[in-house]
């Protein structure tokens, strides 16, 4: 009998153009995202136009990828809609593009009731870090949320509902 896998996908696969996780912006990520509740992690290969110059992945792209790990890992973790305040990002190792990739996303401290600090890596299958992330993130209510302005209400209360903010 197959045993139950100790992590679960979380429910992001909502329509919208978002260049990290929307479905339906063509030219994204794609990225969908799983969680064994004490973290946040996705599976990626990063496709060939991504390129930084020649078979290596553009930095830039990276930085999104740690961005958005650690942007769905403070969501799910505390409970909370999120936006970047601020990132930094540790280059270690170039990431060859049409490689599988795992980037992982948790918490490093809850600073207050509006603020998260988070890490986030990007490993290779064999479990070596080739990039690594902090972000800080702004935690926000759904009604704060709402007067941001920055998604409409029957989005931010899907999120709320498949979220269980
Ligand atoms: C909005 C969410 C939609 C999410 C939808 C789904 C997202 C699902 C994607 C997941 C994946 C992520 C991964 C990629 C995430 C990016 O890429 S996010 C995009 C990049 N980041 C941004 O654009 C953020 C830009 N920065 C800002 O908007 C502002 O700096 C911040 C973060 C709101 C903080 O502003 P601040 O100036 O330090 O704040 P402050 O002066 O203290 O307050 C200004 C006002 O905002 C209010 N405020 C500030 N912070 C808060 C707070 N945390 N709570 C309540 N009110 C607050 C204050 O009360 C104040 O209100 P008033 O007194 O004027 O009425």
């Amino acid at each position: 009998m197959d045993q139950p896998k100790p992590y679960r996908e979380l429910p992001t696969r909502l329509s919208h153009g978002c260049f990290g996780c929307g479905s339906e912006n063509p030219h994204g990520l794609r990225m969908i995202f799983h969680t064994d509740e004490k973290s946040v992690f996705s599976e990626i290969v990063i496709p060939d136009h991504m390129v930084g110059w020649k078979n290596f992945a553009h930095g830039g792209i990276l930085s999104t990828i740690l961005d958005e790990i650690m942007g769905w890992s403070a969501i799910y973790l505390t409970k909370n809609l999120v936006l970047t305040k601020s990132i930094a990002v540790d280059f270690l190792r170039p990431v060859p593009v049409g490689t599988t990739l795992r980037a992982e996303g948790r918490i490093s401290k809850v600073r207050s009731d509006r603020e998260v600090a988070m890490e986030g890596f990007l490993l290779n299958s064999n479990g070596i870090v080739h990039a690594r992330g902090k972000g800080v993130f702004a935690l926000f209510k759904i009604d704060a949320a709402m007067k941001f302005g920055i998604a409409d209400e029957k989005e931010l209360r899907e999120l709320e509902r498949v979220f269980n903010l």
